[in-house]
């Protein structure tokens, strides 16, 4: 209590002359030390009393004032409970202890609370006020009204240093306040700089956020590159090692492929000299043939003259013969009649032999007997003379006889004898031309054998001639070799690209020369150059004629391609370039003007003359021909005998469908096709198509094809010996010139047509480019050209653009189009170019 009482004496002084008062720093909640006053004008400072310390066990002690302890209070209850009611008193007494214990804690906070300048007085007085209610009801106890008094008294002395402390604290609240108003305006103040500072910092911050995030953004993106770059770079780098690779592979390749091309070509020359050779062994053997088969149709009339001659002479002879034979018979039954009587005269003399045996043995017997008589021996003698002389005419009998029968037989072996040489005599020729017959026979045979075996080797060098072409060479990049070699392996649409000469009305403006052709060995014969505003743009193609080549030329450049055809594959060739480039020229050529035929007479002709050629070897060839015409996306039968399509409006009647089968062909259905046998035939229908043609004058073109022209020749050959069946078409299609309107100066239908060929030319383009880019959707269906051409763009066709050039400069810009144009295709890969061939079936043979 005097503790207390100290401390705010202090201030108490201080109260009296003091103007200010105010309160030390205080900051985070931490007791100030001093207050602060202005006296007389002086700002001094008075330390304020350290805070009591933390109360101990023994509460009581701490309490200034109040000189009693609890042990005191705990005496005085047990005194008290020894006469008192016990737990009266107890009780009471313990209350009493919480509310000294509640003012203790009361005076403790007093001292503690912050700065000690905040007093509730109201909690006090409440105190106060409870401490008096329990006073009247403990009643007339004499010490604990004491005790109670000593608490009040307590109570209102810290009422009054409580509400003179308050006043105190008021001031310097108020001034307090004051400064902290300073404070705050100035930390307002302070506040607002900072958060303009702030905000300005903030949308700095926010910038530099933006910043940030764009930063990693980039940089997240940029690491993304960087991860595919690298990824990229790692790919690139296999895909350069596996080039690398494949390169030293081709390169490889390539120089086998040349010493493989060498040994072919030396091969293929052996081959062609051995042909030639058979050929002309089969020319010196087709000779001798003629003239061993003319010699033996002569042997043939020689030998039937003869056996002519021999049934005449048979005939003729057959009369005579009967008469020999009578006679003969007359003469054989003489000859029996002589033999008979020569017989009797032989017997007769056998007789008269053998009498005269036995006369003669009589006789010697007579001479025997010596003792006979003379007469008697004479008249043996006469009679032994007698018949010697009868043996001797008889002799002679026989004599005559056997003559007479020598004779006879004579007579009848002549005539027999005489059929018997000419017999022997006939027989003898025959057997003669028999043996030339024979030998004649044997000699066809050997010449037969001979032709065969050149046949033989006629078909083994065709079928050579055949896989060399189609198999072998393909393989071989020399460029000597056709382009077509490497078709079948490539699968591109090659591209030959040909420059018409100029014009006569074209030179007065072709002063400046605006396209080159290479010499370099590289691009010589395959590059073209143009020149446009001093810019130059280089082009190669599969093959670059020159103005000055001829049809011929273009066509020995081709003719393996028409050959494909009879070997069974689809082949097709178009033209394609501005209005007046030389297209149809190409194509067709030049009616009445044999030397300047075009390309599909041409190839009718070499078809024809092959399948003539062919048939030796067994093939048999029937081909089909239709022609049709694109105009103004209708299609129209060019070979139609009714002339149905031809209506006013230029529209067709009959509507024409395009249809592919599985097998990669095409059907025009209702369309005319004719079979054809020659090429007289065809010419005829070709004269026939280009009448019905719808060609037009333009300003470009006296004859400008209107329309897109489809040439198709359907091809089936069979070979009936090795029961091979093949099936090749072959297209040839002129297509209508692309041209400028204002150039063309196109108008009314002209006009109508040139917006269909332009529609339809670009729908080409825009498949083209889709097959370069070999996007999954190629627009074929987008005209009625490109629906018809699917299979030669898209399929398995060897297909081969003709992209015709104009040298006039004022067509450069139409010109250089055409080349990017034909650039683009020649970059198409199309399907690998499939060969229609089967053994042929049974039941169809
Ligand atoms: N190589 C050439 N040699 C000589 N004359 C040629 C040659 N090419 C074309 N011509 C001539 O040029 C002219 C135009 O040729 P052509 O009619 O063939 O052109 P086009 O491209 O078919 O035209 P369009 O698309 O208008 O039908 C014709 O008179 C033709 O005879």
């Amino acid at each position: 209590m005097m503790k207390l009482q100290n401390q705010f004496n202090g201030v108490e002084g201080l109260d009296q002359s003091r103007r200010e008062i105010m309160v030390g720093p205080r900051s985070n909640g931490i007791r100030p030390r001093h207050a602060f006053a202005a006296v007389n004008g002086r700002r001094e400072s008075f330390p304020l009393s350290a805070p009591p310390s933390a109360p101990t066990s023994n509460a009581g002690s701490d309490v200034a004032g109040l000189d009693f302890t609890r042990e005191d209070v705990e005496a005085l209850l047990n005194e008290r409970m020894k006469t008192k009611n016990k737990f009266n008193y107890k009780e009471r007494c313990e209350q009493m202890m919480d509310y000294i214990r509640r003012l203790r804690l009361c005076i403790r906070w007093f001292q503690e609370v912050e700065g000690g300048y905040l007093l509730e007085q109201e909690n006090l007085r409440e105190l106060l006020e409870s401490a008096e209610k329990k006073c009247t009801e403990m009643g007339n106890n004499e010490l604990s009204r004491s005790v109670i008094h000593r608490i009040l008294r307590l109570s209102k002395c810290l009422i009054t240093e409580s509400e003179r402390i308050s006043a105190i604290l008021e001031v310097l609240m108020q001034n307090k306040e004051e400064d902290l108003n300073a404070i705050i305006m100035e930390l307002r103040k302070n506040y607002n700089l900072l958060q303009e500072k702030c905000a300005k910092e903030e949308s700095d911050k926010l910038a530099v956020m933006d910043d940030l995030s764009r930063e990693k953004e980039a940089r997240i993106a940029a690491e993304k590159l960087q991860a595919s770059l690298s990824v990229d770079l790692e790919k690139a780098n296999q895909e350069q090692q596996s080039s690398t690779q494949k390169i030293s592979s081709l390169n490889d390749m390539y120089k086998r492929l040349q010493e493989y091309n060498t040994s072919l070509q030396q091969y293929n020359t052996k081959l062609q000299t051995e042909l030639s050779m058979t050929n002309e062994t089969l020319k010196c053997v087709e000779s001798e043939k003629a003239a061993i088969v003319e010699n033996l149709s002569t042997l043939r009339g020689q030998f039937s003259s003869l056996q002519d001659h021999l049934t005449s002479f048979r005939v003729g002879s057959y009369a005579s013969q009967e008469e020999a034979a009578n006679q003969k018979e007359a003469l054989v039954s003489e000859v029996g009649c002589l033999r008979m009587e020569l017989q009797q005269a032989r017997d007769e003399r056998d007789r008269q032999l053998s009498q005269v045996l036995s006369l003669t043995e009589e006789v010697a017997k007579y001479k025997d007997f010596t003792g006979k008589s003379a007469s008697e021996l004479d008249c043996l003698t006469v009679k032994s003379n007698e018949l010697e002389a009868k043996c001797s005419s008889r002799n002679e009998i026989v004599r005559t006889l056997q003559d007479q029968l020598a004779a006879a037989q004579k007579k009848l072996q002549m005539p027999a004898l005489w059929l018997l040489l000419a017999f022997q005599m006939s027989d003898l020729s025959a057997i003669e031309t028999r043996k030339q017959f024979e030998e004649q026979n044997l000699i066809i045979c050997d010449l037969r054998n001979r032709l065969e075996d050149a046949e033989l080797k006629l078909v083994e060098g065709e079928k050579l001639r055949k896989k060399l072409h189609n198999t072998i060479l393909v393989v071989v990049s020399h460029r000597s070799l056709s382009p077509f070699d490497f078709q079948e392996l490539k699968g591109n649409i090659r591209v030959f690209c040909r420059v018409r000469p100029l014009l006569s009305d074209e030179s007065s403006n072709a002063d400046t020369k605006v396209i080159n052709f290479p010499t370099s060995t590289e691009a010589m014969g395959r590059g073209i150059d143009l020149l446009q505003n001093g810019q130059k743009h280089c082009f190669t193609f599969d093959k670059v004629f020159m103005p000055d080549a001829s049809q011929e030329d273009v066509f020995v450049e081709i003719s393996q391609l028409v050959q494909s055809a009879l070997d069974g594959y689809k082949v097709c060739i178009f033209a394609y370039g501005q209005t007046g480039s030389g297209k149809t020229f190409t194509m067709m050529g030049r009616p009445g003007n044999a030397n300047k035929k075009g390309l599909i007479p041409r190839s009718l002709e070499q078809i024809f003359e092959t399948r003539q050629s062919l048939q030796s070897q067994g093939w048999k060839y029937e081909l089909q021909v239709s022609m049709l015409e694109i105009y103004n996306e209708t299609i129209r039968d060019l070979l139609a005998t009714n002339k149905s399509y031809a209506m006013e409006n230029g529209t067709s009647g009959k509507q024409y469908m395009i249809k592919h089968d599985a097998n990669g062909n095409t059907h025009v259905s209702d369309l005319t096709i004719v079979d054809v046998r020659s090429t007289r035939e065809v010419s005829y229908l070709l004269d026939k198509a280009a009448q019905s043609r719808s060609v037009g004058k333009t300003l470009m073109n006296e004859q400008s094809s209107r329309s897109h022209f489809v040439f198709t020749l359907r091809i089936s050959g069979v070979n009936e010996s090795t029961e091979q069946q093949v099936q090749g078409v072959l297209n040839l299609i002129d297509l209508a010139g692309s041209e400028r309107l204002s150039k063309s100066g196109s108008t009314g239908d002209r006009l109508k047509e040139t917006q269909a060929i332009n529609k339809s030319l670009s729908s080409l383009s825009d498949v083209i480019f889709a097959l370069a880019k070999r996007e999954d959707h190629v627009p074929f269906r987008n005209s009625k050209l490109t629906y018809l051409l699917q299979p030669c763009l898209g399929g398995d066709s060897k297909t081969l653009m003709f992209v015709n050039i104009s040298p006039d400069p004022s067509s450069l810009p139409e010109s250089l189009c055409s080349l990017r144009f034909a650039a683009r295709v020649n970059a198409c890969e199309i399907g690998v170019p499939r060969r229609q061939t089967n053994a042929r079936l049974s039941e169809s043979r």
